[in-house]
C-alpha cells in the first residue's frame, strides 16, 4: 500500500480532497493528511497563477516528507472584477482565512453590479508532485454567479455568495447544495477527477 500526501492546511479543503478520493474508490493507495506527518514549515504561496502555486504546495510536501503529495490551489475569478480575487481569494480582505471577512468585502465591491454582470468561476488547480521529479497538474472551473447575499449552512470561503449555473442547483448557493452534490459539479470535483488515473497508477 502506498501512500499520498494531501497537503492542505484549510480543515474544509480537505475534507472535500479526501471525500472526492474516496469516491473515486482508488485501492492500494493510502491518502494520510498533514497531520499524520511530521511538522514542515509552510510555502509563501507567491505564484502568479492557482497552477503555480499548486506546484509550490506539492513540491513542497514531497520534498518535506518524501512521498507523493498532492495539493489545491482555488479561489474565486469574478468577471466584473478582471479574474480577481484569484489566486488572492484566501486573503482577499487582508486576513487570511478569513470567510466573514473576505465575503463581506466581495459583496461590498459588487454592489453597484447589475445581475447580468455578476458572472464568476470557482478555479481549482491540483498538482500530484512525485518524490523522484514526476509533475502533474491539472485544473477545473465550475461557472456561476455571485448572489447579493450569503445563503447556505454548508462548504466553505465564498460558496454561501455562489449561486452555480448549472441547471440541477436550481438557483440554490453552492452552500445549499449537499456536499456529494457540490462534489460532483465543483471546480474540485473536476480537477480531482483528471488526476485519478495518476493516482491509481501508484497503487501497489
Ligand atoms: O493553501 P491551503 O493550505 O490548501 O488552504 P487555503 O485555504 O489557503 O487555500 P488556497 O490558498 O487555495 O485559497 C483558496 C481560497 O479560495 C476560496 N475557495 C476555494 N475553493 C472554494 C470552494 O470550493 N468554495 C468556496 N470558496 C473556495 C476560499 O476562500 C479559500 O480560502
Ligand atoms: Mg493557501
Amino acid at each position: 500500500m502506498s501512500s499520498v500526501l494531501l497537503a492542505s492546511r484549510n480543515g474544509k479543503k480537505l475534507a472535500e480532497l479526501q471525500r472526492v478520493v474516496d469516491a473515486a474508490g482508488i485501492t492500494g493507495v493510502e491518502i494520510v493528511g498533514l497531520d499524520a506527518v511530521p511538522d514542515y514549515p509552510e510555502e509563501p504561496e507567491t505564484g502568479a497563477t492557482f497552477e503555480d502555486n499548486a506546484l509550490i504546495k506539492a513540491r513542497a510536501g514531497a520534498k518535506a516528507i518524501g512521498i507523493p503529495c498532492l495539493a489545491d490551489d482555488s479561489g474565486i475569478a469574478v468577471d466584473a472584477l478582471n479574474g480577481m480575487p484569484g489566486v488572492l481569494s484566501a486573503r482577499w480582505s487582508g486576513r487570511h482565512g478569513d470567510d466573514p471577512a473576505n465575503n463581506a468585502l466581495l459583496l461590498a465591491q459588487l454592489s453597484d453590479t447589475p445581475d447580468e454582470r455578476r458572472g464568476a468561476a470557482f478555479v481549482s488547480a491540483c498538482a500530484l508532485v512525485l518524490p523522484g521529479g514526476t509533475e502533474t497538474v491539472v485544473r477545473g472551473e465550475w461557472r456561476g454567479r455571485v448572489l447579493r447575499e450569503e445563503r447556505g449552512p454548508h462548504g466553505f470561503g465564498y460558496d454561501p455568495l455562489f449561486a452555480p449555473d448549472d441547471e440541477i442547483a436550481d438557483g440554490r448557493s453552492a452552500a445549499e447544495l449537499s456536499p456529494a452534490e457540490k462534489d460532483g459539479l465543483s471546480h474540485r470535483g473536476k480537477a480531482l477527477a483528471q488526476l485519478v488515473p495518476a493516482l491509481r497508477a501508484l497503487a501497489g
